[in-house]
């Protein structure tokens, strides 16, 4: 088997998540008291759909975010890539892990200013050049900007430069996909090329994890958790997150293209997390 990214998502076997956090938890001591930032937390990312990660600001969402990224350890607990266990793997594995199993996208795109477009999707590309070349033109195109290959992260719109950010985060062809905020400085025509981008993802068995404010996306997602006082708690399917309960849980029409019933989607809805139940009954003393 060759070593460079493959071509097609690898896909998720029907009952073993993309990726696990199981008993996950991470404790601050802030001026004498013990906080709970995370307490417990078990979650699955399944292949083929849309995890919302929704909460108040400062619950510890970035913070389980980077721990699923492997881009923070937690204090306790452990998380699966698939079967893989890395939790206690050395930095080397663990960013060769980031690197090839991973997709990251943030609120503000870290793009390399002085390079162009098509140059920043390249820069963390895992196998020859000769093969990422023809990659990162595809995935201009397919990210809309193919015209703006050569132009610099300066000479583009805000949602231009997150659908390059996007496009860097597949260039290793990533089953999981993370991403922090990431409409939060866009207007509405590009956050809906987002979050059809990140539909499309799903559908081709990926697994997109979503740290959002943002309605829009939770109404988009097929699952939505919640983490409140370091716990988490499960609602599914996704619904509003606003205090508007007269109005129906709706999806945009672009973000609901119908499931075959052998889609990886479709083969994973049953999870043992049921909604609306936290991961654990009581409640942690902040
Ligand atoms: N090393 C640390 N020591 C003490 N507190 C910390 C440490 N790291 C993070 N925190 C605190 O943990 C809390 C959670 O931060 P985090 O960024 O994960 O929250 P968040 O839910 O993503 O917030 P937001 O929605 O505002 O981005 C914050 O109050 C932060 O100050």
């Amino acid at each position: 088997m060759s070593s460079s990214p493959q071509e097609t998502c690898p896909r998720g076997d029907p009952v073993t998540p993309l990726l696990r956090t199981e008993g996950v938890g991470r404790t601050h001591t802030l001026r004498g008291a013990r906080i709970d930032l995370l307490d417990d937390v078990t979650l699955d990312l399944e292949a083929g759909q849309i995890t919302a990660l929704v909460g108040h600001s400062g619950s510890g969402k970035t913070t389980l975010l980077h721990i699923m990224g492997l881009l923070d350890d937690p204090d306790r607990g452990r998380v699966f890539l698939g079967d893989d266990d890395m939790t206690n793997l050395a930095e080397a594995a663990r960013a060769d892990a980031r690197r090839r199993r991973l997709g990251f996208v943030f609120q503000s795109h870290n793009l390399l200013p002085q390079h162009s477009a098509y140059r920043n999707i390249l820069v963390p590309y895992a196998g020859s050049r000769t093969d990422g070349e023809p990659r990162a033109r595809r995935l201009l195109d397919r990210v809309g900007l193919t015209a703006r290959a050569s132009h610099l992260p300066g000479e583009l719109s805000g949602g231009e430069q997150q659908r390059v950010a996007l496009a860097r985060a597949l260039i290793n062809d990533p089953p999981v996909v993370l991403a922090d905020e990431p409409t939060g400085n866009l207007d509405p025509d590009s956050e809906r090329q987002l979050l059809t981008l990140f539909r499309e993802l799903a559908d081709e068995g990926r697994a997109v994890v979503v740290v959002t404010h943002n309605a829009a996306i939770s109404d988009t997602a097929d699952v939505v958790h919640r983490l409140e006082k370091g716990l988490l708690t499960t609602e599914r399917p996704a619904r509003r997150h606003v205090d508007d309960h007269t109005t129906p849980p709706r999806r945009p029409d672009h973000t609901t293209p119908p499931r075959r019933p052998d889609h990886p989607a479709s083969r994973n809805r049953q999870s043992p997390q049921q909604p609306g139940h936290p991961t654990r009954t009581e409640t942690t003393p902040a």
